[in-house]
């Protein structure tokens, strides 16, 4: 396997225009949804890169914009050193005989009205592939090769299940004989036994044929078993990438760390908490500021000035954030806590916090800011605590860099892995820190 990238993309967007309404499309007065937000990645002959994230994250339009199946936004997707981006049409057909896309759900993207026959032999026919002569052997050839009968070429797609279904779509993808496939949730929508003998076919077809693969999934345990690399994306940005094994056992993004701690059968060679996420998915069309997990991160940085625990920061952070929502995000305390009722030690013990910080010079802003909201000044009190406890992880966008004795093999978007931030590490920082 050479090293040289058989595909590497650089700084990919694509964003969406949408219109809610009539009015929107009359007045071009709809949102901008940004799905892939400045991508770079690298796809090595032969090999699986799995991409990893959840539904929504921009990994269906990461796939279509960088093979031009959608125009990306911004971007270059180099191909065995030919730009796509800057392909003519013709150009780009060329291509497209080495590189062959997957789509998510086969059941949905096979024409119910073309036979078997007819769609797998559609690419031989565009492409030029075989004499017409010889099309139907070779379509009869490609089905035995997926594991079907040559018999189901005059068959309908809806006459299959959703495995033989997924193997009609690889079948389709094979007939042009690529080097890249890009797979897009190939098993998410089957049983686990169907999931395995499709796993097993992709496994032996890429041995066969020394195939490539962007294997997309939303699970990181299906990737686990497949992948060479893995690449962990989050809100149209890819904030973990590195070998398998590395992303698995090394030190993690917070991020993936919640994905693998999420795997139902934990991988044996991990020994773990499930780490549950706070809330969902900001929607990409209004991204939070800095690094963009930081409102679900579960081991956000915690203000220079203080030493403080992660769960102290935790804490402070959750009543940061219902405070943010007014008087209604205390409403559960208040109403519950009589006039003569320790209101700041009703608010501590909700929160999970301790009747007296670790840190006296914190335990004096919580305490006043405490204080003025159990006088029902809510704003003075979320004000105090939001410039006294701001995290860099709220402000600053992190990087992909690299991180670690990998080099260039793994990098994380975080800034727990960048020196830079090392004086805002808390107290009993859960990840071992490798250097930049
Ligand atoms: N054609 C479109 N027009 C507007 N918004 C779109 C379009 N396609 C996707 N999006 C939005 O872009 C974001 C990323 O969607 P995308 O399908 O790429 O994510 P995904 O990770 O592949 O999700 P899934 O696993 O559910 O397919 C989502 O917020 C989605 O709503």
């Amino acid at each position: 396997m050479s090293d040289d990238p058989l595909l590497r993309v650089e700084g990919l967007e694509k964003e969406y225009a949408t219109a809610d309404g009539l009015l929107d499309r009359l007045f071009g007065s709809g949102r901008t949804v940004t799905a892939v937000d400045g991508v770079d990645l690298e796809v090595r002959e032969g090999e699986t890169l799995g991409l990893v994230g959840e539904s929504g994250c921009g990994k269906s339009s990461l796939a279509r914009s960088l093979l031009r199946l959608t125009e990306p936004t911004a971007g270059t997707v180099s191909y065995r050193g030919t730009d796509l981006t800057a392909c003519s049409r013709s150009e780009l057909r060329a291509v497209r005989a080495n590189v062959q896309y997957v789509p998510q759900n086969p059941g949905a993207s096979l024409n119910p009205r073309l036979t078997v026959r007819d769609i797998v032999g559609e690419p031989l026919e565009v492409h030029d592939v075989v004499p017409p002569s010889e099309r139907d052997a070779r379509v009869r050839d490609l089905l035995e090769t997926v594991g079907l009968a040559p018999g189901h070429a005059e068959r309908y797609p809806h006459e299959f299940s959703g495995g033989q279904q997924q193997r009609i779509a690889i079948a389709r993808a094979l007939a042009v004989e690529p080097e890249f496939v890009v797979l897009d949730e190939p098993v998410s929508s089957l049983d686990v036994s169907v999931q395995a003998q499709i796993l097993n076919l992709l496994a032996d077809l890429q041995d066969e044929f020394g195939l490539a693969y962007l294997f997309i999934a939303h699970d990181l345990s299906v990737v686990a078993h497949v992948a060479d690399r893995v690449a962990v994306m989050y809100l149209g940005k890819i904030v973990d990438v590195g070998p398998t094994e590395a992303v698995f056992d090394d030190p993690s993004h917070p991020y993936t760390a919640a994905l693998r701690s999420a795997i139902p059968e934990p991988d044996p060679r991990w020994e773990g908490d499930r780490i549950v996420l706070e809330g969902t998915v900001p929607s990409p069309d209004d991204c939070p500021s800095g690094c963009r997990f930081h409102t679900r991160c579960p081991r956000v940085l915690s203000p220079a000035e203080y030493d403080l625990e992660s769960e102290t920061v935790r804490a402070i952070r959750h009543l940061r954030k219902r405070l943010a929502d007014g008087e209604d995000g205390l409403e559960s305390v208040l109403a519950t806590s009589g006039a003569d009722d320790d209101v700041p030690a009703a608010i501590r013990d909700e929160f999970g916090l301790p009747a007296e910080l670790e840190d006296d010079d914190a335990e004096r802003v919580l305490a006043d800011a405490l204080e003025a909201v159990a006088a029902g000044e809510i704003d003075d009190g979320r004000a105090r605590l939001a410039s006294a406890f701001a995290t860099p992880c709220e402000t600053d966008r992190p990087r992909l860099e690299p991180v670690g004795d990998d080099g260039d093999d793994r990098s994380i978007a975080c800034h727990r892995f960048d020196d830079a931030y090392a004086d805002h590490l808390p107290d009993d920082s859960e990840t071992r820190t490798p250097e930049r």
